[in-house]
């Protein structure tokens, strides 16, 4: 059986808090596919006003980013525990953009994952090329380390995460991947996953695919076999984020 179908909305540093709320009541009002999981990542600052405007629905919250140590003396940022604390059930980490803007390495994905996991977080996990390894054909290679690195940290339970496919050359660009060129890293996402995870899991796994998906172009990827949801950014701000969600009806 398929996995679940699953919708991510990134929100990334946008909105204010009224803006969101209007956002959250266009959602909690729309007619939502029952089979597709939806998880949206308002800023930090309005994840708890979110959870009250969220109660009684089936939408879940997620924080855009995290760090690994439980608290202390780290100005500025927030524990993977203080998510947990909050009753935020997911995280999104190693999005590019805090891979490039904020200098992230793989290895520091790979411990705020398994520091995410230990607080019992489910974690959208993003991976990704620039178009310069596109061009040098470098795609699959750089995806293939970025998970390595993540797996040498998190060995054994996969099952509390999903992998975004986010190729950066589509991100915010509206230069979104072909159906075909996003089928084919999603492909080997799953052969990775068929020979790096324990026995089982790679079934089970959630690959998404994320960069300038938006209600155009969302069901030709949908309807590919190893594409099993999006992260949306741009389009996740937008009334049109229903029709995302909806993409497989
Ligand atoms: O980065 C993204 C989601 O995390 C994608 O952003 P866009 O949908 O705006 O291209």
């Amino acid at each position: 059986m398929a996995p679940r179908f699953f919708v991510g909305g990134n929100w990334k540093m946008n909105g204010t808090l009224s803006s969101g709320k209007e956002l959250i009541s266009t959602l909690t009002g729309a007619k939502l596919d029952p089979n597709t999981e939806v998880v949206i990542a308002p800023p930090a600052l309005h994840l708890l006003g979110a959870q009250q405007a969220l109660q009684g629905s089936k939408i879940a919250l997620a924080g855009q980013n995290a760090y690994h140590k439980a608290s202390g003396a780290f100005t500025g940022e927030i524990s993977v525990s203080q998510l947990q604390d909050a009753s935020i059930p997911w995280v999104i980490l190693g999005h590019s953009e805090r891979r490039t803007l904020f200098h992230e390495s793989d290895a520091d994905v790979a411990e705020k994952t398994a520091a995410a996991l230990s607080s019992n977080l489910s974690v959208i996990l993003c991976v990704g090329e620039t178009l310069e390894q596109r061009e040098a054909n470098e795609s699959i290679n750089v995806v293939v380390r970025q998970l390595d690195a993540v797996l040498s940290k998190v060995p054994q339970d996969w099952s509390k995460i999903v992998v975004a496919y986010e190729p950066v050359w589509a991100i915010g660009t509206g230069k979104v991947a072909t159906p075909e060129q996003a089928e084919e890293v999603h492909a080997a996402i799953y052969k990775w996953a068929g020979e790096k995870l324990p026995k089982g899991q790679a079934e089970d796994l959630r690959v998404i695919y994320g960069g300038s998906v938006a209600a155009k172009n969302c069901k030709e990827l949908a309807n590919k076999p190893s594409i099993h949801g999006f992260l949306v950014g741009g389009a996740s701000l937008k009334p049109e984020f229903v029709d995302i969600v909806n993409a497989k009806l």
